[in-house]
C-alpha cells in the first residue's frame, strides 16, 4: 500500500471490499430516463443506486470550495475531472459494500476512459443497460423536467451542450462494451412501465 492509502479509501488500487460486488452500468443520454428506471430497479430488486450527477449535486449543495468549482463545470454541461467523480463513486460504494446486493452506476462512464479507470480501480460490470431515446424525446423531457427540477443545467443552452457531449463522448462507451457482450439495449420511448418491463427482463437474465 502506498503513501496516503492508509484510510482504506485508496483511489489508486482496487478495493478488496468491492471485489465481489455486482456492478451494473446505466448509460443513456440526458433525460433518457436513467434515474426513473433506477428507482424502479431499487424498489423491485433492492440494488444500491449511485447517480454520478446526484453525488456531484450533493457536493455542490454542501457549499464546499470543491463544490463551487464543480458547479461552474456542471452549469455549462461539461464533464467534471475524472478522478473527482471516480473517487466519489468509489467512496460511496465502499460505504455500502457490506450490505449491498449490487450497484447501479447511473451516469458513469461518460467516456471510454472513465470505464477503463473504473475497472482498474473498482471492478468490471456484468451488465450495461443502454437506455436509448431519440434526441427530440430527451430534449422534450428535459425542458419539461426543467419547469420543476430547479436544476441549473436544465436550460435550453446547457441541454444542447449535454446532448452534443453525449453523442460525442458517451455513445462510444456503448460500442466499447458491446464487444464484451454485456450490453442490453432498452427502447426508452414508451411509458415508464413499458420501459421497465424491458429493464426487468435484462436484470433477470443475470440471475
Ligand atoms: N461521470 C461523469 N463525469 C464527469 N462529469 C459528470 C459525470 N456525471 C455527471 N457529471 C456532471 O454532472 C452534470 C449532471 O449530470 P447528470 O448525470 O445528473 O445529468 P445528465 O447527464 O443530464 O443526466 P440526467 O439528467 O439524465 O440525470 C453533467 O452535465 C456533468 O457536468
Ligand atoms: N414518457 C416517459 N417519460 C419519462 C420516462 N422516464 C423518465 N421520464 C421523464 C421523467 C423526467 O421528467 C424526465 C427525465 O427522466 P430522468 O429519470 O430524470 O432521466 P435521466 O436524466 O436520469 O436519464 O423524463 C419514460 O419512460 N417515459
Ligand atoms: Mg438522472
Amino acid at each position: 500500500m502506498g503513501a496516503g492509502c492508509s484510510s482504506g479509501v485508496c483511489p489508486s488500487r482496487k478495493s478488496d471490499k468491492l471485489k465481489n460486488s455486482k456492478i451494473i452500468f446505466v448509460v443513456g443520454g440526458p433525460g433518457s430516463g436513467k434515474g426513473t428506471q433506477c428507482e424502479k430497479i431499487v424498489e423491485r430488486y433492492g440494488f444500491t443506486h449511485l447517480s454520478s450527477g446526484d453525488l456531484l449535486r450533493a457536493e455542490v449543495s454542501s457549499g464546499s470550495e470543491r463544490g463551487k468549482q464543480l458547479a461552474a463545470i456542471m452549469e455549462k454541461g461539461e464533464l467534471v475531472p475524472l478522478d473527482t467523480i471516480l473517487n466519489m463513486i468509489k467512496e460511496a460504494m465502499i460505504a455500502k459494500a457490506s450490505t449491498s446486493k449490487g450497484f447501479l452506476i447511473d451516469g458513469y462512464p461518460r467516456e471510454v476512459r472513465q470505464g477503463e479507470e473504473f475497472e482498474k480501480k473498482i471492478g468490471a460490470p456484468c451488465l450495461l443497460l443502454y437506455i436509448d431515446a431519440k434526441a427530440e424525446t430527451m430534449l422534450m423531457r428535459l425542458i419539461k423536467r426543467g419547469e420543476t427540477s430547479g436544476r441549473s443545467d436544465d436550460t435550453a443552452q446547457t441541454i444542447k451542450n449535454r446532448l452534443e457531449l453525449y453523442y460525442k463522448a458517451t455513445e462510444p462507451v456503448i460500442a466499447y462494451y458491446q464487444g464484451r457482450g454485456i450490453v442490453r439495449k432498452i427502447n426508452a420511448e414508451g411509458s415508464v412501465d413499458e420501459v421497465f418491463s424491458q429493464v426487468a427482463n435484462a436484470i433477470e437474465s443475470l440471475q
